[in-house]
């Protein structure tokens, strides 16, 4: 596993930049700290390192051109304010990148894109074409298309899951601050955590959701993001942009989080963290008894009851008859289908699966589905 030294030796590289540290407070890009990064970047490429970038900041960089007082909470406007912000900050990011001969490529996320399993191999195949063809892709969630039940809406754990898609070595959080500190840098005695080791050791830090005025989820979303790509086996580094071009020749600078576990199903973990549940089907204890113990795939004849309306294809949340949650997986069939269906035998060995072995993700236990 990565550790801080060798993180100039990564070959795939994910760096995530928060809108704090993109934008200024008058709602515009901030295009020397675009150019730093950028510069920083382009020395990691020419060095051999493969390069994605989640750059946030889509909807703060749209508040200025539109004479928005603030980031704005109507999803309407949030979504005007993402559609002008979105194209200035490509724009910003082509321009910079092409001074140093390099092509970006953008790369807009919507949460729903990941239930689909061809959509899902298909964002994962074109990314690793774009690096293969040394290009930098700038990978966002396409703000302007979301709605408020259908988004990631916080860049960290979108690029938490980017990590996981890429396969990188290494996820590096920027932000307005060097690192993660012991309360809110802001308050006297907060001191700056090297690293982590294990999650459990921040349990009795402050470790607050309130960030800047245009960013989102402060220090908690970056620590559950480290989390998530930690448990996977993605070393994880929190520190501001000044710092990048130090820490990517291993300086000690910022808060290192030393991986925890061993890479995972990329998809599956984009099924647990990235989509929402459409409804919920109650399974049989037979059924839940063989889905919570082996690789199996769900069959009609397990099939207890169904609740809320869902089509094929969506995702939907498993539960025991005693209410407990058992997994999530994408339901082969409707919500109607499966009403008809539920239980009968006939269909035991049918070609359908009400949801495949491939499609199914366990809860894991203490982890709350959301
Ligand atoms: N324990 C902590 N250590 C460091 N920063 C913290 C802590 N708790 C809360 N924060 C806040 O988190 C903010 C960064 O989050 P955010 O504004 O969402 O940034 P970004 O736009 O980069 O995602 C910092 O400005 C800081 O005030
Ligand atoms: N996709 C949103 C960013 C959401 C977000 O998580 O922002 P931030 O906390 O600044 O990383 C945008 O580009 O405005």
């Amino acid at each position: 596993m990565l550790n801080r030294l060798e993180i100039g030796q990564a070959t795939r590289i994910v760096v995530k930049v928060g809108s704090s540290s993109l934008t200024r407070p008058d709602g515009n890009l901030d295009f020397e700290q675009l150019a730093h990064i950028t510069k920083v970047l382009t020395s990691a490429h020419q060095n051999g390192q493969q390069v994605v970038l989640v750059s946030s900041g889509s909807t703060a960089a749209g508040i200025g051109p539109l004479g928005l007082s603030g980031k704005p909470r109507e999803m309407h406007l949030h979504q005007a304010a993402a559609m002008v912000g979105q194209s200035r900050l490509l724009a910003a990011w082509e321009a910079e990148f092409a001074k140093a001969n390099i092509t970006i490529g953008q790369v807009l996320f919507t949460a729903e894109d990941v239930v689909n399993r061809r959509h899902y191999a298909n964002a994962q195949s074109a990314l690793s074409t774009l690096l293969s063809l040394g290009v930098i892709p700038i990978v966002n969630e396409n703000d302007a298309v979301v709605t408020d039940e259908l988004r990631f809406g916080d860049n960290d754990r979108l690029a938490a899951l980017t990590s996981h898609l890429v396969a990188s070595e290494v996820l590096i959080l920027l932000t307005d601050v060097d690192g993660l500190y012991t309360m809110p840098p802001k308050f006297e005695g907060a001191r700056l955590i090297e690293e982590v080791r294990s999650m459990a050791d921040l349990d009795s830090l402050e470790i607050t959701s309130r960030g800047s005025t245009v960013g989102t989820g402060g220090m908690r979303t970056k620590v559950a993001a480290a989390d998530l790509a930690c448990s996977g086996g993605i070393a994880v580094l929190i520190t501001s942009p000044e710092n990048l071009g130090r820490a990517l020749t291993g300086e000690p600078v910022g808060t290192w989080f030393h991986p925890t576990g061993k890479r995972t199903s990329a998809r599956k973990l984009w099924l647990e963290h990235a989509a929402q549940v459409k409804g919920t089907i109650i399974v049989d204890d037979g059924a839940a008894s063989a889905l919570r113990r082996r690789g199996t795939s769900l069959l009609p004849v397990g099939v207890f009851a169904v609740a809320g309306k869902f089509s094929s294809g969506d995702l939907v949340e498993i539960r025991q008859m005693d209410g407990s949650t058992i997994g999530r997986g994408v339901c082969g069939f409707s919500s109607e289908e499966l009403t008809h269906i539920a239980g009968d035998k006939d269909f035991a060995h049918g070609l359908r699966p009400v949801v495949h072995v491939n499609d199914f993700v366990r809860a894991r236990q203490g982890h709350v589905v959301h």
